[in-house]
C-alpha cells in the first residue's frame, strides 16, 4: 500500500453557501509531508474536517490506511492527529492534569511522550491552559497530536502564530515525524516558506477544486515560471501551460516541462511557492 490517505471525488456543499468541494482527489504516500495550499475560503478546512468527519460528505470515498473510513470510526480517528485552528481542551485544566484526562480518551496515550514535547516546547505545567498565548496553545495542540501514537497528522494552520525560531523547531519536529516512512502529514498553511522547507509533495486548492497536485522534485526539475510575449506564449506546447497570467506588455505562464519550450525564453529563477500559488490563484 502506498498511501495512507486517499481521496477521491469527494463532493461538499454547505447549505446557505455557494462553496462547494468539487469533486476533489488527492493522495497521501507513506512517509511523506504533503503541503495543502490556497487563499483564503478554498476549502482546506472543509476537506480536512470531511476527512475527520467532523463534517459530512456529500459523496466520495475517503481511504485511511488503505480502508474505507466512516463518520463513526473511533479506532481509526485515534490514529489520526489533528490540529485545527481553535483549541478544543477546556481551559480551566493544566497540562498534568489534561495529560491525565486524555489518557482516559487516547487508548495509545503515551505520557512520556507528551511532557518530552512539553519541555521541549518550555510549556508551563500548572498553568491554566486559558491563559496561554497563541504560539503556546499550538504548541500544546501539537504536543497532544503528537503523543497518541498518530499515524497521520492533519495540521491545519499548525505554523501560524509561531515565532520564526518556534517554526524551525515545529518543522524539525515534522521531518522526525515521518522518517520511519510509517507515517505522514497533510500541512496546510499560508506561510508558503513553511510548507517550502518540508514538503515532499504540494496540492494546490482553488475555490472547492484542486488545480495542481505535483511532487516537489518533480516541480523542482521540470516545471518553470516564464516571460514571454504574445507570439511566444502560442508556441508553447498547450500540454505544458499549467496557468497563466496576461500582464499589459508579456505574459506569465507556469510550465510543467521547461526542456522543452521555444528560445529564446526568459525562465523566472527561482521561483517560489508563492509566486506559483499567484499564478494559479490569480491566473487562468
Ligand atoms: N459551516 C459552514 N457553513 C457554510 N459555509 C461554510 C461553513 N464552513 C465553511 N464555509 C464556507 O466554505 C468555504 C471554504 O471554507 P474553508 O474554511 O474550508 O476554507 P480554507 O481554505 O480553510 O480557508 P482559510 O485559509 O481562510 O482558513 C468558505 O467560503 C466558507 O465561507
Amino acid at each position: 500500500m502506498e498511501h495512507i490517505l486517499e481521496v477521491q471525488n469527494l463532493k461538499k456543499l454547505y447549505p446557505n453557501s455557494n462553496f462547494a468541494l468539487k469533486d476533489i482527489s488527492f493522495s497521501v504516500p507513506y512517509g511523506s509531508i504533503v503541503g495543502f495550499i490556497g487563499e483564503n475560503g478554498a476549502g482546506k478546512s472543509t476537506t480536512m474536517g470531511t476527512i475527520l468527519g467532523t463534517r459530512r460528505k456529500d459523496d466520495g470515498d475517503i481511504k485511511v490506511f488503505g480502508e474505507m473510513i466512516h463518520a463513526q470510526q473511533v479506532a481509526v480517528k485515534e490514529d489520526i492527529g489533528v490540529i485545527f485552528d481553535l483549541m478544543n481542551f477546556s481551559g480551566k485544566l493544566t497540562i498534568n492534569k489534561l495529560s491525565k484526562v486524555l489518557a482516559n480518551i487516547y487508548r495509545q496515550w503515551d505520557e512520556k511522550t507528551f511532557f518530552t514535547y512539553v519541555n521541549h516546547f518550555s510549556l508551563p505545567k500548572d498553568q491554566e491552559i486559558e491563559g496561554f498565548s497563541r504560539g503556546m496553545s499550538m504548541k500544546l495542540s501539537l504536543a497532544v497530536a503528537l503523543s497518541h501514537d498518530a499515524k497521520l497528522l492533519l495540521l491545519d494552520e499548525a505554523t501560524s502564530g509561531l515565532d520564526p525560531i518556534a517554526r524551525e523547531e515545529i518543522l524539525d519536529v515534522f521531518k522526525h515525524f515521518v522518517k520511519d516512512k510509517k507515517r505522514s502529514i497533510l500541512l496546510s498553511s499560508h506561510i508558503t516558506s513553511d510548507i517550502e522547507k518540508v514538503a515532499d509533495k504540494l496540492i494546490f486548492i482553488k475555490n472547492g477544486m484542486i488545480e495542481l497536485e505535483v511532487d516537489k522534485d518533480e516541480l523542482l526539475h521540470n516545471y518553470a515560471i516564464v516571460q514571454c510575449n504574445q507570439k511566444t506564449f502560442q508556441e508553447i506546447d498547450v500540454n505544458s501551460k499549467v496557468a497563466y497570467k496576461m500582464q499589459d506588455d508579456h505574459v506569465e505562464v507556469l510550465v510543467s516541462d521547461k526542456k522543452n519550450l521555444p528560445k529564446p525564453l526568459t525562465l523566472k529563477k527561482p521561483f517560489s511557492i508563492d509566486d506559483i500559488t499567484k499564478l494559479l490563484v490569480k491566473g487562468e
